[in-house]
Order: C-alpha cells, then structure tokens, then sequence
C-alpha cells in the first residue's frame, strides 16, 4: 500500500508544545497546568477517562479554543499569532466523531482537506487529486469513495474523515479517537498507518482508550485525569499498574512487557476505597 502522502506539501516542523495550559469553564477547571509536546517522528498517545479534558485539550492544540492560561507554541512560535493558513497545512485535525452533513461523496469530502492548499477559485490540481486518492487508499476507502458520505457506517465514515486529514499531508496530526468505532483489523490498518507516518517524519497526537495499542504503538504517553497530567512518558513506564487503577478507577491484567504487552482493564475498582488507593503519580 502507497503511504507516501504528497510529501511536497507538508510543511517542516519541529514540534507543537503546550505549556501550563489551563482552561476554565462552567465554574471549574476543566484543564489545569497542562504540559505537552508532540514532535516529528513519534506518536504520542493521549489516554484518560471520560471527561478527563482529551478532546478540550486537543482542540486547544489546533486552536479551536483559547485556553485561560498558558500557551501553545508551533515551532516554538506562539500558535495564536500564526497565519491561520500556513497552520492549517502543518496540523490536521481529526475531531472526536466526525461527521460530514453536507450529502455529497467521499471522494469529495476528502478533497476538502486539501482546501488549505486551494488559491481562491483555483480548480484542484493534479497534486490535488494525487493527494486524495492516496489517502483514500490507505485509509481502505477507495471503494467507497463515490458513495454518498452521509450513506456509509459509522466505521466508514470514520476511516474517511481519517483521509480528510491525510489528504493535507500535515506535518503533525491531533487524532481524537480515530479508531473508535472501527472493526479489528481497520483499527490495526489505522495505528500501523501512523508508525509508517512517523518514520515518515510526521509526528502525531492521538486520543486512544485503548490501552493495549497506546502500549504497541505510542512512543510516549500523557494520561490525563480532571483536567491534569498524571503521568507521562513511555507506556511501559507511564501504563503501570497504580496509574491505570488511579486515573481510570479499574484494575488491569498486563500480559507481556514493554510494547508487546497487553492490558486489559480486568475489574471495576471501587470508588472511595481509602487507604488502599494508589493514587495518580
Ligand atoms: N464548554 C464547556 N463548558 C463546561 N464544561 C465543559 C465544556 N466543554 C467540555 N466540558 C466538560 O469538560 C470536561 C472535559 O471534556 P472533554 O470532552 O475534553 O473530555 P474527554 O477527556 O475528551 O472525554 P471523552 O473520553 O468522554 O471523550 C467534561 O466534563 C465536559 O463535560
């Protein structure tokens, strides 16, 4: 499969960091003190429980919010005083669920990530087209690109909204749970598209709840829980037992080691249990 996406167009970074980032809102920190980078060459996984602040930081990240405090910075420029065009070519955005309403095809629906790229009123190019259907094909979505998008299955249209993204060629992607929803073996194609990515040079962030592929496939995780980091840095070390059952109030079976491990939440831990709890590091 090609997964040279239309290299001519991606914009050379060395990273995007957030710095002490917090955000407030409806009377409480939803973000607190957040630090983070993402650079060229890795994945980096962003795991915590639900309403931990994944999806709030992201869109943060991809300055689709303002935080309270701190800042972002691409490149170590701050991303707020940055051309918005120049930005949308270096980082992709996938956000959590998306979905196209306007009924028209896939292929189409691809073609608008390469918007970033398009002069006013400009017919697309050939790096254009070129672009679309690379990303179509190495989503698994060829087949599916004359379908009407509003049409195909919540796994469908998710691999597509995936090709949306990577039909911009960014330097950087900010995934929001990219393979929710998605059979076993796409949700493979999709993490194994991102380790070819990153030996490409590209680096990206991406929301995961599963914790045996952030443990295969990331090179560094953030676990986020209430709006802080908790713990941070290489699965093997970041994904241990106390953290697991701390942020995400479960115990976890680990069979295997390091990248090859899997974790499987296993029981519920109860809430409250005092003493005995772990507490997140
Ligand atoms: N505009 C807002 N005003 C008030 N609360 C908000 C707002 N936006 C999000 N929240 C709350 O902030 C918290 C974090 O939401 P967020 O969507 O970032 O969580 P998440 O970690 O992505 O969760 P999930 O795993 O369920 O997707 C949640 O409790 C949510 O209800």
């Amino acid at each position: 499969m090609n997964t040279a996406l239309a290299s001519s167009s991606s914009v050379p970074t060395t990273g995007l960091s957030a710095r002490d980032v917090s955000l407030h809102a409806g009377g409480r920190a939803l973000l607190d003190g957040v630090s983070l980078s993402v650079r060229p060459g890795e994945v980096v996984g962003l795991l915590g429980p639900n309403g931990s602040g994944k999806s709030t930081l992201l869109r943060i990240l991809a300055r689709l919010a303002e935080p309270s405090s701190g800042s972002v910075t691409l490149d170590g420029d701050p991303i707020a005083g940055l051309d918005r065009r120049q930005t949308a070519r270096t980082l992709g955005y996938l956000p959590q669920s998306a979905r196209s309403e306007w009924p028209i095809s896939a292929r189409e629906t691809v073609m608008l990530g390469r918007t970033p790229f398009l002069s006013p009123l400009a017919r697309n190019s050939e790096a254009d087209h070129a672009a679309v259907e690379t990303a179509l094909a190495v989503t698994d979505t060829t087949h599916l690109a004359d379908r009407t998008v509003t049409t195909l299955s919540g796994g469908e249209r998710m691999r597509v909204m995936l090709a949306r993204v990577l039909a911009g060629s960014p330097s950087l992607l900010l995934l929001d749970e990219p393979v929710t929803g998605l059979d076993p073996r796409h949700q493979l194609e999709a993490m194994l598209l991102l380790d070819r990515l990153a030996r490409d040079g590209r680096g990206t962030l991406v929301v995961l709840h599963d914790l045996t592929l952030a443990a295969r496939f990331c090179h560094r995780v953030y676990v986020l829980h209430e709006g802080r980091v908790v713990a941070e840095g290489p699965p093997a070390e970041a994904l241990d037992a106390a953290t697991i059952a701390a942020a995400f109030e479960v115990e976890a079976r680990r069979i295997g080691d390091g990248d090859d491990a899997l974790i499987v939440p296993w029981s519920i831990r109860a809430r409250n249990s005092g003493g005995s709890d772990a507490g997140c590091r």
